[in-house]
């Protein structure tokens, strides 16, 4: 029998604040944590002599990952993309905030989700401190929180000309993903999972300090992030597009063009892109090699402005576009 209009709200505040009791049962813990989930606000203590790091993505269903995606996926996925900032400011990663929107109360999605988001927390060492649970479509939309010392931050405004422009991990396994799940093809599973589960580079990140001098993780697409760096850092690049770094499972399913076209501009890639002085290419050879971390030098920075991408014999090679922006059809 159809459930009057009082009691039905009475049956929604208490799915509400029972979807939030699972979250807090499982939060994790830090010391710096005075007050987590359960009062109006978090409570935190920022350590003396750092900077507090914040940074926020959303993740929309249909938008930023396939309606079919799993649950694990998409808690992984929403704070990885945090992380993923901060790892390009050289952050030391903390706190997060979870804001979740559902369509409906679905206890077991919760708990798979949150099976996802805090086992990538829990190896990051970051915990849940607050967040908000309302019914509307799947959104998932998250904050990072996380210290640097006092002025030591990575920006996206310190490239010079001169610089070497590296990038770390392989490009384009979740374009090409998502492109063969948009064409209905089976989907290889060594890029699937690249689109599901991107890896933070937390540890890179940090170890870039005093060798970088500007850094952005590549969400949208290579070409379009690196453009990022340069209009903030009043520079150009100029970047090989034979150089830039493949997996074998790109190699094996896409022919030359199509996997140039993911490289640079597919995006979802969560890697870092960095400018840093020539002289401190082989500290960044052997931070590659402490922290198991492919990274390799895709070109450089050059006075003027914009990305020129150049083909091996230096002809210039021009994508449809330079990565993903929404709001454009
Ligand atoms: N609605 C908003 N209100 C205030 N600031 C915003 C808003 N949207 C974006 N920003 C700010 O604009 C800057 C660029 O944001 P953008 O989302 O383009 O970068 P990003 O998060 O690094 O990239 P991506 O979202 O592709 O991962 C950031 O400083 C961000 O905090
Ligand atoms: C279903 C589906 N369609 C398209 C994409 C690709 N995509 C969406 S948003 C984005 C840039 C980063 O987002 P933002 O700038 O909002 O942080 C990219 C590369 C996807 N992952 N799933
Ligand atoms: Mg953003």
């Amino acid at each position: 029998m159809a459930r009057g209009g009082s009691e039905r709200r009475a049956a929604e505040v208490t799915a509400e604040f029972d979807l939030i009791e699972r979250i807090r049962m499982r939060a994790g813990a830090r010391s710096d944590v005075i007050l987590g989930i359960g009062d109006d606000a978090a409570l935190l203590q920022v350590p003396a002599g750092k900077q507090l790091v914040v940074a926020m993505d959303t993740l929309n269903e249909g938008v930023h990952f396939p309606p079919e995606t799993m649950a694990a996926d998409i808690g992984w996925k929403s704070l990885a993309v945090n992380l993923s900032d901060l790892s390009a400011m050289g952050a030391q990663p903390a706190w997060c905030t979870l804001s979740l929107s559902l369509p409906q109360a679905d206890r077991a999605w919760l708990d798979e989700f949150l099976d996802g988001f805090l086992a990538l927390a829990a190896s990051h060492g970051v915990a849940l401190v607050g967040g908000d649970t309302t019914r509307g479509p799947l959104s998932v939309c998250v904050t990072a929180h996380g210290f640097v010392d006092e002025g030591r931050a990575l920006r996206r405004d310190g490239a010079r000309p001169g610089d070497d422009v590296w990038v770390s991990g392989t490009l384009g396994d979740a374009a090409a993903a998502l492109a063969q799940w948009r064409d209905g093809e089976p989907v290889v599973s060594a890029l699937k999972t690249r689109l599901d589960r991107p890896t933070p580079r937390t540890a890179l990140g940090l170890a870039l300090h005093g060798i970088a001098n500007a850094c952005i993780d590549v969400s949208d697409g290579l070409l379009a992030d690196l453009g990022h760096v340069c209009r903030s850092s009043g520079v150009g690049a100029e970047i090989s597009v034979m150089e830039l770094p493949a997996s074998d499972a790109l190699l094996g399913a896409f022919d030359e063009g199509t996997r140039f076209i993911f490289q640079a501009t597919g995006g979802d890639d969560y890697e870092l892109c960095f400018a840093a002085p020539e002289h401190c290419r082989d500290a960044i050879e052997a931070i590659g090699e402490q922290e198991r971390i492919r990274v390799t030098r895709i070109g450089r920075i050059i006075a003027g402005q914009g990305v020129r991408a150049l083909r091996r014999d230096g002809s210039p090679w021009a994508p449809p576009s330079a990565g993903y922006t929404h709001f454009v059809s």
